[in-house]
């Protein structure tokens, strides 16, 4: 017999993808899945060596109106067209999608066509996208308890946002980066872009830090590198990456990681027991990577530095005041833990699973 299709709708940055790939592969073995993203982002490399990757061209509707805005419109109703006729052609079971723009055309086409759209959504203050397209799909899974707040009345669930597999595997793979067993390893991370302001500080302290014995694993972002790389130590235990993929045997061994504050990310950090010093990107929409933060911190995983008033001086004094107490990181990395919801993919899938009509529901 057939397995039934399932319309992944996952675009743009790593923390839309990431999650839901994570998603694709625990229900890759009752579904045949395929994915709808855009040309030119990064679904179009970590896609396609997994599952077929339909692509349509698409942008954010949120310009004032005008000859951008109108672009923007067509362009949306031509992705809806195109996810309609694909999702009736093939004859898709459903769709399910991490939000951003790319969810539009999928969740609208799935509803016209009477199909169940599930929804995740990572961030603590759900996306504008999502929180419009809500009340349109059949179920939506939260990475933050904190999120429901948000979107009263609609049908949601905390699952915590899905990582990928390797994070979950015992003992973790091999850490392929030569860093001594005993020394005391900072991780520097941007997102999936990279973070200038991060990148600029990082590069101010990492002197210092160096000095003390400290390694520094610094993932710069792609389009950051070249900038980073003339100006950053040239130094052995000072280790510069564009991108890194094997995120998991990187934030098991790191003491302490110091971040943008993006959904996918955090989660990471929670899974694997890594304190963090969280500079949350100041221009995310409506703030939410500070929302995000806020969450690690009152549960004492992490601590918030406001990029507004930080300079090099000041994150230098916090890292060496969290590295001077024995007791500090090991304490945040305990608190990380007991946030953490290591099954979040499984617990994602079950909720695909129910609303899609293939499982009773639990709970
Ligand atoms: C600027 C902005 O609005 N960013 C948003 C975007 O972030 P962004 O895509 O940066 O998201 P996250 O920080 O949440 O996730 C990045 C993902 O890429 C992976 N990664 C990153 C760098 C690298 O070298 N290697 C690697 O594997 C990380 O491990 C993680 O899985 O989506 C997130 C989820 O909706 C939001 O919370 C963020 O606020």
């Amino acid at each position: 017999m057939n397995k039934p299709r399932l319309l992944i709708a996952a675009s743009g940055t790593g923390g839309h993808i990431f999650p839901a790939l994570a998603v694709a592969a625990q229900l890759s073995g009752e579904f045949e899945i395929a994915w709808l993203g855009v040309p030119d982002r990064l679904e179009t490399k970590l896609v396609p060596e997994r599952y077929r990757l339909h692509t349509v061209r698409l942008q954010g509707l949120n310009r004032r109106p005008g000859p951008q805005w109108l672009s923007a419109a067509s362009q949306l109703l031509g992705a809806y067209r195109f996810a309609r006729r694909l999702l009736k052609a093939e004859g898709f079971s459903g769709v399910f999608t991490t939000g951003g723009y790319i969810a539009a055309p999928a969740v609208l086409a799935a509803r016209a066509l009477g199909l169940p759209a599930v929804g995740h959504e990572s961030n603590a203050l759900p996306g504008k996208v999502t929180r419009t397209l809500a009340r349109w799909m059949a179920c939506l899974g939260l990475g933050f308890a904190e999120a429901a707040e948000y979107i009263p009345g609609i049908r949601s669930r905390w699952v915590g946002t899905p990582v990928r597999e390797e994070f979950l595997r015992s003992p973790n793979p091999l850490l392929e980066i030569d860093v001594p067993p005993e020394a005391p390893l900072i991780v520097v991370l941007g997102g999936s872009q990279g973070a200038r302001a991060i990148n600029q500080l990082v590069v101010e302290c990492a002197p210092g830090w160096l000095a003390r014995g400290w390694q520094i694993v610094h993932v710069s972002g792609a389009g950051e590198f070249e900038a980073v790389r003339s100006r950053a130590p040239v130094h052995p235990a000072y280790h510069l990456y564009p991108f890194w993929e094997k995120m998991a045997p990187l934030l098991a061994r790191a003491d302490l990681a110091i971040s943008r504050a993006g959904a996918a990310t955090l989660s990471e950090l929670l899974v694997s027991g890594t304190p963090a010093v969280l500079i949350p990107f100041p221009y995310a929409a409506e703030d939410h990577q500070r929302i995000n933060a806020e969450v690690l911190v009152r549960s004492g995983a992490a601590l918030h530095l406001p990029q507004a008033t930080l300079n090099g001086p000041l994150l230098d004094r916090t890292v060496a005041a969290l590295f001077a107490d024995a007791d500090i990181l090991p304490r945040m990395a305990r608190s990380a833990r007991a946030l953490a919801v290591p099954d979040a993919a499984s617990r994602t899938a079950d909720l695909v699973r129910e609303c899609l009509g293939l499982r009773t529901p639990v709970g």
